[in-house]
């Protein structure tokens, strides 16, 4: 009983700081006649929420281009303006979650299973804005995620794009099995998805540069040097703001 209090609790407390990023991203990013790249996740709900009620308080003019289905689904459920890259390739903002950002600002992205595009949507971007909660925040990968870096595949390659990441760069890697159907799960782009845990910390542009090289890969959850800044929201009701370090 104690313990299942203790749950609700924390879910609470982590939407709430979920919501606190995603408003902070919203409120301090977004201004009247930009196209917006919208994310994928849990966290972008929010986000959407705060920038639909912003558009109709202050009549602003905004297109977004999604990242995913579930994206596009929350910009018309919120009445908002949608778009594509064909008519918008190049972004003002993109928003979106994470599910790891290490100290470099590097991201793990794809444990929603929406890399590729939110990858190709974020590139298009003069700014890529992410929020995230606090159990996001990281020194190095693999210290708060533990399900490993996802990675989307043409499945005809599924098995050895796995050989391939295992016996170069070692730990382990799984095709992902869908949950309410029988099989894997299947991207938005009818594609698979991998995970590989890895077993130590990594130089992660070569790898990913490397990775991106094996035939059959179509991208890495692994999104280097492209996040500016990062919202995390806090424990405490607070909000975090990290940005790229310079070197
Ligand atoms: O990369 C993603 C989906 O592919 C999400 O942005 C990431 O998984 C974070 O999700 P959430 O906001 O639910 O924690």
């Amino acid at each position: 009983m104690i313990q299942r209090r203790l749950l609700t609790t924390i879910r609470r407390m982590t939407e709430e700081a979920k919501r606190l990023a995603g408003c902070a991203a919203v409120d301090n990013h977004v201004k009247n006649n930009q196209a917006l790249g919208i994310g994928s996740g849990s966290t972008i709900v929010h986000a959407v929420n705060r920038l639909a009620e912003r558009v109709k308080q202050e009549n602003l003019n905004i297109v977004c281009v999604p990242t995913s289905f579930q994206a596009r689904q929350l910009i018309l459920q919120n009445g908002l303006v949608l778009s594509d890259l064909d008519r918008h390739p190049e972004l003002d903002v993109a928003i979106d979650g994470a599910d790891e950002v290490d100290s470099e600002l590097n991201l793990i992205k794809g444990g929603g299973g929406c890399l590729a595009q939110e990858k190709i949507v974020a590139g298009c971007a003069k700014s890529f804005i992410v929020i995230a909660d606090y159990r996001k925040d990281s020194k190095n990968f693999g210290e708060q995620w533990k399900k490993g870096v996802p990675i989307e595949v043409i499945p005809m390659a599924y098995v050895p794009v796995i050989k391939a990441l295992q016996s170069r760069f070692g730990g382990v890697a799984e095709l992902r099995m869908a949950v309410s159907k029988a099989g894997p799960v299947v991207t938005d782009n009818g594609n698979f998805l991998l995970d590989w845990k890895f077993d130590k910390v990594h130089e992660w542009k070569a790898v990913n540069t490397e990775i991106k090289m094996i035939p059959g890969v179509v991208d890495t959850g692994l999104f280097i040097n492209m996040a500016e800044r990062v919202y995390f929201g806090m424990e405490d009701g607070t909000v975090k703001i990290r940005d790229k370090p310079v070197h």
